[in-house]
């Protein structure tokens, strides 16, 4: 039997169990369940499937088993700003409503009428979205008072599965920050925030930090799937598990996904005018450190597409075609709110590109150049933000995660902003999720072994100008 750790990684798209272990001084992994992932309507409401989630989750257990592993820790992670409410007997009492739900319509608005728009930025360091965690709170308070008078405790995804597992009630401190009622300096929850909304304090448990144990599984569990493992916390939010895995320090990092998050790690938040301007956040991170990044619209638009045109096409198929397609300039601004939720991303896009006097693409190719360019023109925006804000050039962008897969955009963003562009490792999130559970265990003892490991683990492919010939080197 293979001792391992086990990564549970679930993300917007899909979700996957990986199996990961040390050897020879590197860091293997065992892709041991893959599933899908996306939302629903239910009760009026677009919502993520949490049962069949965690039905996914103990599928995944089971197949360790089967395929001999002896998993000694598990950890989860998700996207951010959900949550679920319990009431005082621990039973769930609302939906996992989705942040792409109309509910936080003009919500922020409404909010920003109570608080100062640049106290609260500087209070918590987090970026104005409309579905943050502040918001879809005040909505559903506002749609259900009675439920939230009966409310008594308040988990986000991770949290509520790892109470699945463990029955330990806990908040993780990386993915509590996306809630924007966290105080960026003090890491625990703001107190005026919470009162100025009424909001009950006592929904909320002190944070917990990552790379600690939570607890084991629950008697009925551990008979079922026939082993008991040690739950452990890594950076339950998606984003810092991915930013653990990049390779290097030095680079500005892109995790590609669902979203594309833009930024670079810091050591204290930066919640200056300038960087409220440019809408950048200050997320937990791991190592206690800041996340100083920008979330960015990313693959959403084009996994839109995909699902429009009846999967018809692979990732790797739009890919093809925009290569094929010669010219096509149209440039829409990602951020624009519109495409958060649309009914239809294409007829959005269509749109938008009419609206700006711009062609109007129609063909999948034009569809495909058109997003992949403006996500391009959005991150080469960020990096000149991020060099103003943090008063440092960058030589190297490193991109992370399943959108690293993307040539065609490696290559434009290389040929935008002159600088390398390093793709990979593509299973970042689950890698950051590994090492932080090895930290725990004490298998690795510092950050800089961690990245040393990953560069020996994993194939970083390079993108490079050279000259004026605008010649690519992998
Ligand atoms: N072969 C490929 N070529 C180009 N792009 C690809 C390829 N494979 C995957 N992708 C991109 O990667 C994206 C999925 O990335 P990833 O698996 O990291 O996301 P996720 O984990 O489901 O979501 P999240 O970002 O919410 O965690 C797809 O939407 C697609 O755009
Ligand atoms: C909204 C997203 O959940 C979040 O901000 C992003 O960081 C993420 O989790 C991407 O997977």
């Amino acid at each position: 039997m293979q001792k391992c750790n086990l990564a549970v990684d679930i993300g917007a798209s899909s979700g996957r169990v990986i199996a990961g272990y040390l050897a020879n001084g590197k860091l293997k992994l065992d892709e041991i369940h893959r599933f899908d992932n996306g939302m629903e309507m239910k009760n009026g409401h677009l919502c993520w499937d949490i049962d069949g989630l965690y039905q996914e989750l103990v599928i995944g257990l089971r197949k360790s088993v089967q395929k001999n592993y002896q998993p000694t820790t598990i950890g989860i992670d998700t996207w951010a700003v959900d949550f679920v409410l319990l009431d005082k007997e621990k039973n769930r009492i609302t939906d996992f409503v989705a942040y792409r739900d109309h509910r936080t319509d003009g919500v922020m608005d409404d909010i920003l009428k109570i608080l100062d728009r640049r106290k609260l930025y500087q209070q918590t360091g987090i970026q104005f979205q409309p579905f943050n965690t502040i918001y879809q709170l005040y909505a559903f308070k506002k749609e259900n008072p009675e439920l939230m008078e009966k409310a008594k405790h308040f988990l986000m995804i991770p949290d509520y599965l790892n109470y699945l597992l463990t029955g330990t009630l806990s908040n993780e401190y990386t993915n509590a920050t996306s809630t924007q009622l966290l105080s960026a300096n003090s890491k625990t929850w703001n107190q005026s925030i919470a009162e100025a909304l009424d909001i009950p304090l006592e929904l909320f448990l002190e944070p917990k930090m990552p790379m600690q144990t939570l607890g084991y599984l629950k008697p009925e569990l551990q008979k079922d799937i026939g082993f008991d493992v040690k739950v452990v916390l890594p950076g339950t939010h998606d984003t810092a598990s991915a930013v653990v895995a990049v390779p290097n320090d030095e680079s500005i990092y892109i995790s590609s996904g669902t979203w594309s998050l833009i930024g670079v790690e810091h050591d204290t938040p930066i919640t200056s005018e300038q960087a409220m301007r440019y809408n950048f956040t200050n997320e937990g991170g791991v190592y206690e450190n800041i996340r100083f990044l920008k979330n960015i619209m990313g693959m959403w638009m084009i996994q839109e597409v995909k699902k429009e045109l009846k999967d018809q096409y692979s990732f790797q198929e739009f890919v093809d075609l925009a290569y094929q397609l010669k010219a096509f300039d149209s440039i829409v601004d990602v951020n624009d709110e519109r495409f958060l939720s649309p009914k239809s991303m294409i007829h959005s896009i269509q749109t938008f590109c009419q609206e700006t006097n711009q062609a109007i693409p129609h063909s999948p190719a034009e569809l495909a150049v058109c997003i992949f360019n403006s996500l391009v023109k959005s991150y080469q925006q960020a990096v000149k933000e991020i060099e103003e804000m943090t008063g440092k050039k960058y030589a190297s962008i490193n991109i992370i995660g399943g959108g690293s897969k993307n040539q065609y955009m490696n290559e434009q963003l290389a040929k935008a902003t002159g600088k390398a562009v390093y793709t990979g490792p593509t299973e970042a999130t689950a890698i950051g999720n590994l090492i932080a559970q090895m930290h725990t265990t004490g298998e690795i003892d510092s950050r800089e072994t961690s990245k040393l490991m990953i560069n020996r683990s994993f194939e970083i492919q390079k993108y490079l100008i050279r000259g004026e010939k605008n010649e690519y080197q992998r």
